[in-house]
């Protein structure tokens, strides 16, 4: 059984402590102290307000869910702690410089930094980019005002651009274009939407290469807690973990 310590004890993390079936949540940190008291409860793990005793308990891998802050505080940390860790707010990863200490981070501990592929599919085999360089990547995420705190009576584009400047002014809404980007080896243009007519977080998926074309569009049931992260976020963690130790990998 795999000893999982939790950052981050919102919507995501509910989803993971009730679903914590082939692994088990042993310590949980959160800013806000109460909520990893009330998340440890749920998942009966012990909750810490200190960082390094969070961080000092006996797990194998830290997941956060918590924010692209928290990635940049904690990540070299995790890693210089033997620890492997599951990186949710894969925007913090946009950053050239910061990117570079984490993975040198990690290779100089012997461990991984795993980015899920979130609340989008495809990630898989975007990666032959890295072999044969994509002409076109481009993101259009579409969500509903209420979901990015806006309020408008018609469809609206929020931001065109790439996706290192969209981390930046939504950082807890487009995260998915980082991993996109890391993945296929080019960083993705943006175009992110309000619409007030839909009720799903929307990604489609736009790339081209020498490959040919490829379209995907995923249309996200929002996560009950919390309606700016699909469900589907929490979803792919909780399959990260099931497959951790299996022999079998399927997937590029
Ligand atoms: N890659 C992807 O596909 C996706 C990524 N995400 C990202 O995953 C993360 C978690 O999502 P979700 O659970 O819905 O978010 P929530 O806001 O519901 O939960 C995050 C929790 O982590 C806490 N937190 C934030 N910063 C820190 C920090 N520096 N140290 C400790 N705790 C912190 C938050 O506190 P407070 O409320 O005070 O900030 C909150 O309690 C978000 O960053 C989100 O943007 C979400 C969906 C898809
Ligand atoms: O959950 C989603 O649809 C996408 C998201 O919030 C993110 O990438 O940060």
């Amino acid at each position: 059984m795999i000893n999982v310590g939790l950052l981050g004890c919102g919507n995501v993390g509910h989803i993971l402590a009730r679903h914590a079936e082939n692994f088990r949540i042993v310590a949980v940190f959160d800013i806000i102290p109460d909520r990893a008291q009330e998340l440890a409860a749920l998942s009966h793990a012990e909750p810490y307000a200190d960082f390094d005793e969070f961080l000092r308990q006996d797990t194998d891998i830290i997941v956060e869910a918590a924010s692209v802050a928290a990635v940049r505080r904690y990540g070299e940390a995790i890693l210089g702690a033997g620890k492997d860790l599951v990186v949710l707010s894969g925007g913090a990863l946009a950053d050239d410089e910061f990117r570079t200490r984490l993975i040198e981070a990690a290779r100089s501990a012997g461990r991984k930094i795993r980015v899920p592929s979130g609340a989008v599919t495809g990630l898989d085999n975007l990666k032959i980019g890295q072999i044969s360089p994509l002409q076109t990547l481009l993101l259009r995420t579409t969500k509903s005002p209420g979901s990015l705190g806006i309020s408008t009576p018609a469809r609206m584009e929020i931001f065109k651009g790439m996706a290192h400047e969209c981390i930046k002014q939504y950082p807890k809404n487009i995260n998915v274009a980082v991993a996109l980007g890391l993945a296929a080896g080019r960083e993705a243009d943006v175009e992110l939407y309000v619409d007030p007519d839909v009720e799903r977080n929307v990604h489609e998926i736009f790339a081209e290469g020498e490959f040919g074309d490829i379209y995907i569009r995923v249309r996200n049931v929002p996560s009950p807690e919390n309606p700016a992260t699909s469900y589907m976020a929490a979803l792919s963690i909780l399959t990260l973990l099931k497959n951790l130790d299996n022999p079998l990998v399927v997937g590029t």
